[in-house]
């Protein structure tokens, strides 16, 4: 693969001390940094590589995989590793000054601004540029499956959620990984194999960038004009509608995506002592949810009833690869009334083994009535009627494109809510604390005995 450009790779040693001042204040502030709540002990580079060069006259451009030490990490695993794009000017011109991370303080650099580059047009636009023109800069490799059309204008997504995006002239989204694990992420490996398994509920992967060993940023078809199911499931509930049609319409695009999931990637029926570690490993994630959050304590005796279903019934050794973190804010509707999937990535807490492993697909199922539940009690008055009509039909949509009703395994269902609920709570027990109580009441509910 060519290098596509001049690129320095500089050497960590000399760039580190002089950007971990300003990094230090400005990472914990960022809504994907992931280590929310522990103290940030050290930085190490992984890789920095200059795409646009620091010392040249114009703006550079730097990208980062740091490493970010804490307290707490368990014995033998590494050091979370973040994807910084970070820009440097002399002087910052005034609509970039919301950007500004600090000051470089010393050495030759000294006086330059260090700024995130992706809010800076010039510097997203080199981004794409990049992944139009596949080749290599340094350790990053650019992958393009057709042509792109160039000069397209770039704005940050400002729904900022676990990762950052950026629109390009409305035509395509750029996603770029924060939080970045060893391994394919699954938000480019399903994608495409959706595409070869013919699924359009799913825009397919265009463009991407990655290292040898793991997936940076993924650019995929722009649904201009859409609208996500969140924002139209609390307009819903504003003006006193109910979205049970919109509901049933998501359960069936959630079986097409899992029926063709199941054609493009192997299925598995595991044995019960397979199944029963599946049980267990929720039973474990409880226990260090429970010491994260402790107002989960009183609950976990009747939680853990709760979870042991997984291990049991009916359906749950039936596994295959699912979305894994499916909920209303990742599902966006056009304007032609049909409903598309997004954000395969899986939950960003997790380990990326751990999200890639073949699963019940009732766990997206419950992820969705979860985030029913969700739009139900952010409104007051609280309305549980609108959600309980909502977690129907989108069961019964479901049961009409794929041939079996999640409600007929109860107990399995309770128990992959259950695992979505204790996730939530530790969720935003980190992200936003307001929130706490919409998850700490399903888990009152869910704790109770069925
Ligand atoms: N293909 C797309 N077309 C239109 N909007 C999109 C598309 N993909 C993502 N978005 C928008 O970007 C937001 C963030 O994307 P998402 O993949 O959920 O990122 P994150 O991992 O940061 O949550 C979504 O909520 C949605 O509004
Ligand atoms: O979209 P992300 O991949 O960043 O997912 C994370 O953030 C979500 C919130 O933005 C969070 O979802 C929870 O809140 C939603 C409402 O904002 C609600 O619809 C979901 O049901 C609820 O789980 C998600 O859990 C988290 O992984």
């Amino acid at each position: 693969m060519p290098e596509t450009a001049a690129t320095t790779t500089r050497a960590p040693d000399a760039l580190l001390p002089l950007l971990a001042p300003l990094l230090h204040p400005w990472l914990p502030r960022q809504r994907w940094f992931a280590g929310k709540g522990r103290r940030v002990t050290g930085f190490s580079l992984d890789a920095a590589t200059e795409l646009l060069p620091l010392d040249g006259p114009g703006p550079g451009l730097l990208h980062l995989l740091l490493r970010v030490e804490q307290p707490g990490r368990p014995a033998g695993e590494p050091a979370d590793c973040y994807q910084l794009l970070l820009g440097v000017r002399d002087r910052l011109p005034p609509r970039l000054a919301p950007a500004l991370i600090g000051r470089i303080r010393q050495g030759p650099l000294a006086g330059r601004a260090v700024y995130e580059g992706l809010r800076d047009p010039r510097l997203a636009g080199l981004l794409y540029e990049r992944l139009r023109t596949p080749g290599r800069a340094g350790p990053l490799r650019f992958h393009a499956t057709r042509a792109l059309p160039g000069g397209l204008a770039p704005r940050v997504l400002d729904a900022e959620q676990s990762n950052s995006s950026l629109v390009f002239g409305d035509a395509y989204i750029l996603k770029i990984f924060r939080r970045v694990s060893p391994g394919a992420n699954p938000d480019l490996e399903l994608p495409l194999a959706l595409g070869r398994a013919g699924c359009d509920r799913v825009p397919g992967p265009v463009a991407w960038f990655e290292t040898a060993d793991a997936t940076l940023g993924v650019l995929q078809p722009y649904l201009h004009g859409s609208r996500d199911g969140w924002r139209l499931a609390l307009d819903a509930l504003a003006a006193g509608r109910g979205f049970t049609a919109e509901a049933r319409g998501l359960g069936r695009a959630t079986a097409e995506v899992h029926l063709a999931l199941a054609r493009a990637l192997p299925t598995l029926r595991l044995p019960r002592a397979e199944t029963e570690d599946l049980a267990a490993a929720m039973d474990r994630r409880l226990h260090a949810a429970a010491q994260a959050v402790p107002a989960l304590l009183p609950y976990v005796p009747g939680l853990r009833t709760a979870l042991a279903a997984a291990g049991g019934a009916e359906g749950a050794g039936a596994v295959q690869r699912v979305h894994g973190d499916l909920h209303l804010g990742q599902t966006l509707r056009g304007s032609d009334g049909a409903w598309a999937v997004i954000d395969f990535e899986g939950e960003p807490a997790k380990p990326l083994d751990e999200r890639r492993r073949p699963q019940p697909a009732l766990r997206d199922v419950a992820g969705m009535l979860r985030s029913f539940d969700y739009a139900a009690r952010t409104h007051r008055p609280w309305n549980a009627q609108w959600a309980a009509r909502c977690r129907a039909a989108y069961c019964a949509g479901y049961a009409e494109v794929s041939g079996a009703d999640p409600r007929a395994d109860p107990a399995l269902l309770r128990a992959y809510e259950t695992d979505k609920a204790v996730y939530e709570v530790v969720y935003e027990a980190r992200h936003r604390p307001d929130w706490l109580p919409v998850p700490m009441s399903a888990i009152q509910r869910l704790a109770a005995p069925a």
